[in-house]
């Protein structure tokens, strides 16, 4: 697997330098595009073990090293002569960067870094490609001088012989195991003992340590942060990819697959005909178009904060943080739950291999887990809110993408309930607003007696990874309305088109409505009628776009191969393509298998002579 998953990572990797030189060189604007063109995830659906070394090594050499470092590894990095990963997590740590224990001690005699992982728990473990493809990496480690820890710094490091691929003396470097997917990427550990490198392997943009040992500190200290921020911009994009496979799929299908009448004496109708099986379906349709346009505004607000920081102006990073950080997290998390509930609206056959709603479930997972585990990085959007909330009582203005806290914060009480669009996207972020003044109530109290920022921030995490999951929400659906209702090129659509769109902008706010009823309810006034009426439009909404399912995640334009599904092939043949993936399993090459004879036959026959037996 490991090799095949290599071979098609070399193809893609040469697809993405025809990219490149089309683009610009290794500009991040190039991503989605090369991820519009799915071959990538189809080609490797174990993972592509090249993912990191072009999504986090190559760009962590542009960002973080200088124009002379650039041109020493970066270019060869960018020309796939070198390959490398990310080793940031270590065995013992992954969330808390403070507590990483691999260290670079500067050695002013030979101007060298010494690098060690002290103890087991200090190895580097997970980085994409580390086990068997990659012969460089990026270290990340404790700096110190004079045994003085001066922080993060990130280090070139050569792993392996560039001509035999054996690892160098001081590295001991492998494969970390079998994971749930992914199992083309060769995750892998690195321990390196006394291993020097010279100074100037040490990332300097903006840190540097002189011959003489004299530190100079960063200016902004999360800017060595950023090569994270990227790759949460690219999560956003690719699991909204993973669910639109998948809805595409569950969609073919559910037009394909027929059972139970609704009508005594009438025909099986196509399982999407059944309401329920719309409510499975179709909100999974629409937020994989929620989240692709939400990852597109993201993916440009990258680009545009990527070049403010290459001028050194850094003022965008935190903006960019906090909504990497929530996209990551509502994406990552939606998509999987999307995902297996596609599956589940498959029946039996969504548990089939052949299906690959499984694969594509697996691929999708772990973005719930990398890049900052979700949990605590909605913990870290709370902490962002608890300091935008103080900013909102001192009267000041907020970053854009938190104006909305400002206005709701001015709002005495929640105007007479509509249920317009306005109406529910007000009332979500409303809701997010109340619970934020909750969560900073809990926070400042706790604050206020005695306890540490930190303790207060554990303290206070449920009330504080509320108001956060609730900022997700405000952002996106506010996005999403802003690209239907006031888009500017809003009048070169059909009106049909126009239509088909309203209708999903109408099923998300009822949907997310629905879902966050108990948040909204403890904040706003909301009579039975009213709610019945949302029930109403939610079930007539379904109706309206259940005629469009199968156009939409046509439009999301997948072929056969990238889908690789028995369910959700354009021909609609799915019953003979399961059947021909079934004859294709090695069990079936053979009329009686191996353990007939070896085992079976003679447990039957034993428990058959101890039958007799017992009744003699
Ligand atoms: C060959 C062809 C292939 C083609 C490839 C392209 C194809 C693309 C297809 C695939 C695309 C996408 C799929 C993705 C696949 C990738 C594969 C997996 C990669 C996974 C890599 C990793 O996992 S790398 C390791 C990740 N690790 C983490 O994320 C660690 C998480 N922890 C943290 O980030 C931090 O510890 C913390 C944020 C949790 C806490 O930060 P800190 O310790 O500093 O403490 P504070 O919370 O007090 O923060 C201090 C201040 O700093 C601010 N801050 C924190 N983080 C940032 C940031 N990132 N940017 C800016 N500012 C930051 C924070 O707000 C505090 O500010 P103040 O309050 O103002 O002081
Ligand atoms: C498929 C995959 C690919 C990866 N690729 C790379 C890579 O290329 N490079 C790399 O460096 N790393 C990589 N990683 C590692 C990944 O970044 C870490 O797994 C992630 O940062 C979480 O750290 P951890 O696993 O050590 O979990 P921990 O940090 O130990 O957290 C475990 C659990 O503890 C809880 N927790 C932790 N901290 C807090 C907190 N502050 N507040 C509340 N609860 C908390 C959370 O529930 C969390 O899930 C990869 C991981 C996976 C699964």
């Amino acid at each position: 697997m490991a090799s095949m998953s290599v071979k098609h990572a070399i193809a893609a990797a040469k697809k993405l330098r025809s990219l490149q030189e089309r683009f610009n060189p290794g500009g991040s604007d190039i991503y989605p595009a090369l991820m519009g063109d799915e071959a990538i995830t189809a080609l490797i659906p174990s993972g592509n073990p090249l993912s990191v070394h072009i999504l986090m090594f190559t760009r962590a050499l542009r960002e973080q090293g200088t124009d002379e470092q650039y041109e020493k590894f970066g270019r060869r990095a960018d020309n796939n002569e070198i390959i490398g990963t990310f080793a940031q997590t270590e065995l013992g740590h992954g969330t808390y960067l403070r507590g990483l224990e691999a260290r670079a001690d500067y050695d002013r005699g030979t101007e060298e870094f010494v690098l060690n992982t002290p103890k087991l728990s200090s190895y580097k473990w997970w980085p994409g490609g580390l086990g068997q493809t990659c012969n460089y990496c990026i270290f990340v480690a404790q700096l110190y001088i004079d045994n003085e820890a001066k922080g993060m710094a990130m280090f070139v490091v050569q792993i392996r012989d560039e001509e035999t691929h054996m690892p160098l003396p001081g590295v001991h470097v492998g494969e970390i195991g079998k994971k749930m997917g992914l199992n083309g990427v060769n995750n892998g550990f690195l321990g390196l003992k006394d291993y020097r490198v010279p100074r100037l392997n040490m990332l300097m943009r903006h840190q540097q340590v002189l011959p003489d040992g004299r530190f100079v500190k960063s200016p902004v200290s999360q800017v060595s942060y950023f090569p994270m921020v990227f790759v949460r911009c690219m999560v956003a994009r690719q699991n909204s990819n993973y669910l639109a496979q998948a809805a595409t799929i569950a969609t073919r299908y559910s037009v394909i697959r027929r059972q139970s009448p609704i009508e005594e004496g009438q025909p099986e109708p196509k399982i999407l005909e059944h309401l329920t099986q719309q409510m499975k379906v179709i909100p999974e349709i629409v937020t994989a178009v929620v989240y692709r346009l939400a990852a597109a505004n993201l993916q440009n607000m990258y680009n545009e904060t990527a070049e403010a920081v290459y001028r050194k102006d850094f003022s965008r990073l935190p903006e960019l943080h906090a909504l990497a950080c929530i996209l990551k997290v509502a994406t990552s998390y939606d998509s999987t739950y999307g995902i297996e509930r596609l599956r589940q609206a498959c029946g039996g056959h969504g548990y089939l291999t052949a299906g690959n709603l499984g694969n594509i479930f697996a691929m999708a997972a772990p973005a719930c887990t990398y890049e900052g585990e979700n949990s605590v990085l909605y913990l870290q959007v709370g902490k962002i809110l608890m300091k935008n909330w103080s900013q909102v009582l001192a009267g000041r203005e907020l970053m854009p993408s938190m104006a909305y806290i400002s206005e709701c914060s001015k709002m005495t009480s929640f105007p007479q309930w509509t249920g317009s669009w306005e109406c529910l996207l007000k009332a979500i972020q409303y809701a997010c607003v109340g619970s934020i003044r909750l969560a900073f109530q809990s926070y400042n109290a706790r604050v206020q007696s005695a306890q540490s920022q930190t303790a207060a921030v554990n303290y206070s995490g449920l009330e504080l990874t509320k108001a956060a999951e609730l900022h997700g929400r405000s952002y996106v659906a506010g996005n999403f309305y802003q690209q239907i209702v006031n888009s500017p090129n809003k009048h070169q659509r059909s009106p049909q088109f126009q239509k088909v769109l309203e209708n999903m902008l109408e099923l998300h706010l009822i949907q997310i409505f629905f879902r966050h009823l108990g948040d909204i309810l403890r904040f706003i006034r909301i009579t039975e009628d009213e709610i019945s009426a949302l029930q109403r439009r939610l079930e007539e909404v379904l109706k309206e776009l259940r005629p469009d399912a199968v156009a939409i995640t046509d439009a999301f334009d997948f072929n056969d191969k990238i889908l690789s599904s028995a369910l959700g092939c354009y021909d609609g043949n799915v019953y003979e393509r399961l059947f021909e993936a079934a004859l294709k399993h090695p069990l079936n090459r053979k009329s009686v298998p191996d353990f007939f004879e070896a085992h079976l036959k003679p447990f039957m026959k034993e428990n058959a002579d101890n039958a007799k037996k017992s009744k003699l």
